[in-house]
C-alpha cells in the first residue's frame, strides 16, 4: 500500500457539445499533470459533454459520441496518470450524470450522482436519473470518496463514503459563480469535512456557457478543514498536489492562489461570459451603441478587456437631443479603451419615420412613441451592421432597467448578449469606478482608466427628449436597486419592503413595474448570471399574471 500520492486539479474551459475538442482539452491536461508525476487527475462534471448539456442528452447520438470518447480516453491509461472525468452514461436504460474512473486502460469505476439539482438554473431531473448512495473507489490501495457537486451540499453522501471507509473526498463540480458562491461552497465543504475527519479536494470548471459563468476557484482541504491548495478563479489550470498518509489519515501540500474582492469577482464574471458567449458562437467581435452614458462606456470597457479593443466596434448615433458633452464623453471612453468610433446619425431616420407615419398620427401629439423610434433607429442601424461585417451587437441595459421595463423592445433591448443583465444600476456604478482603478488579471484593455470621471458623475439621461432624466420616471437607484433586491433575490412582500422605511406607495408603484415588464423580459438577449436570482431561467415570472393588479 503507497504512503504518497500525487493528485491533479484539472480546472479547464470545456465547450458544451464538442466531445472531440474536450477530449483535446482532457489529453493536454493529463499529459500536463503526466510531466508532473500526477498518479490521477481529478476534471470538473461531465467535463466530456460540458456542463450543463441540457437537452443534447436526449440524442442518442450523442451520448454514444460520449462513450466512444470515454473508451478511446480509458484505453490511453494503460500506462501514466488515471482520470477522473465526467460523462453522461447509460446504466441499462437510465442516463446518469457519471465520474469515470479511468485507469489502466480501462474504466475502473463508475459513480452517479446522488443528489440531482432542480432549483434556479438547474433542472437535471428533466433529463437524469439519480444513482444510488455511492461506496468509496479503489485507486491504487487509497479509497476515494467521489461525490458529484450537488452532493457534496447534503450530509448524506459524505456520511456514507466515510462510513464505508473513503480516505479522501473527491468532488467533481459544474458550480456555477454567484456573488456568494464561493463563500457557500466553503462553507458545504469544511462541513463535510467536518463531519468525516476526511479531506476534500473540489474541481469546478472555468468559462461561460450561455447565460451561465463558471468561476473554477478549485481547493483542496485537509482533514483539519484547513485550505491545503488553491487554485486562482477564472482561469485555466492543471495543479499539482502532492499527498502524504499519516496515522491520522491523508495530508495534501499544494499552493494558495491570493483572494479576489468582490467586485474583482462580479467584474470577471461579466467578461469571462462575454468572452466565452462570443468566442464559442464564433462571432469575430462586437458592435454597441456608445451614448456616453455610464451603461455603454461599461460594456465597451468589459467587451475589450474579454476580446481586445481591436474586436469592439462602438458607434455613436447622435439625435437632435443629444448634448455636447455626451458626443464629447463618448469619443473619450473609445479613445481611452483604443476602440473604433463611427458615427451615424439618427435624425435623418427620424425624419423618415415622421413623415412615412404622418397621415396616420395627424391629430396625435408627440409622446413615447417618437421616443421609442430613435431607439429603434439604433437598434437597427446596429443590426445593419451586424449583418454586414459579422459583429454581434451587445445589448447594454442594467437589472434595475430590466426590472422596471425601462427599455425599449427593438431598441436597446435589441442584441445578441446582454453584458449588464443581471448588474443591478448601483452595482454599474461601483464597477465603473473599480475599473477606472484596476486593470484584473486576463483582461486584454488598457491599464488606468477605462471611461472619463464625469460619464460616472453626471445624472443618468436616456437623452429621447429635451432635459430627460432617469429619475423623472424611477426612484432614485439607490433606493429602487433596495427595493428591487428584497422583491427578487429575498422575495419580500410589500408589507416587509415597507417595514425596511420605504414609502408605501413606491414599493407597490415599482412592484407592478417588475410584475409588468415580464414580457419585455422573455424577449431579451441571455445575459452573465451573477446574482442569486438572474431573470431567465432563474426567476420564472407568468407574463399573463393577474396578481399583481391585486398590489
Ligand atoms: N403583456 C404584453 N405582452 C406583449 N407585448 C406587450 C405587453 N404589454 C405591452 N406590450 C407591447 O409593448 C409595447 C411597449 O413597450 P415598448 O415599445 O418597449 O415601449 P415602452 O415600454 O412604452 O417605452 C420604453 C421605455 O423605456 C425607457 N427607456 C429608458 C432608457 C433607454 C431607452 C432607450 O430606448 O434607449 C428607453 C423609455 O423612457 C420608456 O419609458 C406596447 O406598445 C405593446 O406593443
Ligand atoms: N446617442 C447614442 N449613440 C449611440 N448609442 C446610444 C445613444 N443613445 C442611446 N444609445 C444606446 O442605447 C442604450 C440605452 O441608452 P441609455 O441612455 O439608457 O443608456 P446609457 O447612455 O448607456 O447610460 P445611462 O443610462 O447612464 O444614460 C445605450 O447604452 C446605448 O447603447
Ligand atoms: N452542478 C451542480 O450540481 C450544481 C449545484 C450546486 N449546488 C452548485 O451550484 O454548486
Amino acid at each position: 500500500m503507497s504512503d504518497s500520492l500525487t493528485l491533479a486539479l484539472a480546472q479547464i474551459n470545456p465547450v458544451v457539445g464538442d466531445v472531440a475538442g474536450n477530449l483535446g482539452l482532457i489529453r493536454a491536461a493529463r499529459a500536463e499533470a503526466a510531466k508532473a508525476g500526477a498518479d490521477l487527475v481529478v476534471f470538473g462534471e461531465l467535463t466530456l459533454c460540458g456542463y450543463p448539456p441540457e437537452d443534447l442528452v436526449l440524442k442518442g447520438a450523442f451520448l454514444e459520441s460520449c462513450e466512444a470518447a470515454v473508451n478511446e480516453l480509458a484505453a490511453e491509461t494503460e500506462t501514466g496518470p488515471a482520470v477522473l472525468v465526467g460523462a453522461p452514461w447509460r446504466v441499462k436504460d437510465r442516463l446518469h450524470n457519471a465520474a469515470l474512473l479511468l485507469d489502466h486502460g480501462r474504466i475502473a469505476a463508475t459513480r452517479l450522482k446522488h443528489h440531482l439539482p432542480n432549483y434556479g438554473v438547474f433542472d437535471e431531473v428533466r433529463v437524469f436519473q439519480p444513482g444510488p448512495a455511492p461506496g468509496p473507489v479503489s485507486f491504487r490501495g487509497v479509497r476515494l470518496g467521489v461525490m458529484i457537486c450537488e452532493d457534496m451540499w447534503y450530509q448524506d453522501v459524505a456520511e456514507t463514503l466515510g462510513e464505508s471507509g473513503a480516505e479522501i473526498l473527491v468532488v467533481p463540480n459544474g458550480s456555477p459563480f454567484e456573488m456568494d458562491k464561493p463563500t457557500k461552497r466553503l462553507d458545504h465543504a469544511r462541513a463535510r469535512v467536518e463531519e468525516t475527519g476526511l479531506p476534500l479536494v473540489y474541481v469546478n470548471q472555468v468559462g461561460g456557457q450561455d447565460e451561465l459563468v463558471f468561476d473554477g476557484a478549485s481547493f483542496v482541504l485537509n482533514g483539519d478543514g484547513k485550505t491545503a491548495a488553491s487554485l486562482a478563479p477564472w482561469r485555466t489550470e492543471v495543479a499539482v498536489t502532492r499527498w502524504t498518509r499519516e496515522p491520522s489519515g491523508w495530508r495534501c501540500e499544494g499552493e494558495t492562489a491570493p483572494p479576489v474582492s468582490r467586485l474583482e469577482g462580479v467584474y470577471q464574471a461579466l467578461v469571462a461570459g462575454l468572452r466565452d458567449y462570443v468566442g464559442k458562437n464564433r462571432f469575430p467581435g462586437v458592435v454597441l451603441g456608445l451614448s456616453g452614458g455610464i451603461d455603454s462606456a461599461l460594456c465597451a470597457a468589459i467587451a475589450a478587456d474579454a476580446l481586445g479593443p481591436d474586436k469592439v466596434w462602438c458607434v455613436m448615433m447622435p439625435s437632435p437631443y443629444t448634448s455636447e458633452e455626451s458626443l464629447e464623453d463618448a469619443a473619450e471612453c473609445a479613445r481611452l479603451l483604443g476602440v473604433r468610433l463611427d458615427t451615424v446619425a439618427i435624425g435623418p431616420a427620424m425624419q423618415a419615420f415622421g413623415q412615412m407615419l404622418a397621415p396616420l398620427f395627424a391629430g396625435k401629439d408627440a409622446d413615447i412613441t417618437e421616443e421609442n423610434l430613435q431607439s429603434r433607429s439604433r437598434g437597427l442601424t446596429l443590426m445593419g451592421i451586424s449583418n454586414k461585417f459579422g459583429p454581434m451587437v451587445l445589448s447594454t441595459g442594467n437589472k434595475s432597467e430590466m426590472s422596471c421595463g425601462y427599455a425599449t423592445l427593438y431598441g436597446d433591448m435589441c442584441g445578441g448578449y446582454a453584458v449588464l443583465k443581471d448588474v443591478y444600476k448601483t452595482t454599474v456604478f461601483a464597477l465603473s469606478s473599480w475599473r477606472n482603478g484596476h486593470r484584473p488579471p486576463g483582461c486584454l484593455g488598457p491599464s488606468g482608466r477605462v471611461m472619463p470621471d464625469r460619464v460616472i458623475t453626471k445624472p443618468p439621461s436616456a437623452e429621447l427628449k429635451p432635459d430627460q432624466k432617469d429619475q423623472d420616471t424611477l426612484p432614485p437607484y439607490d433606493e429602487l436597486d433596495a427595493m428591487l433586491e428584497a422583491m427578487i433575490e429575498e422575495e419580500k412582500s410589500v408589507a416587509e419592503i415597507v417595514g425596511r422605511g420605504f414609502d408605501e406607495a413606491t414599493v407597490r408603484r415599482v412592484w407592478r413595474m417588475l410584475d409588468r415588464a415580464e414580457y419585455k423580459r422573455r424577449q431579451a438577449p441571455p445575459g452573465v448570471k451573477i446574482s442569486s436570482r438572474s431573470f431567465g431561467k432563474d426567476r420564472r415570472y407568468p407574463i399573463t399574471n393577474a396578481f399583481t393588479s391585486q398590489i
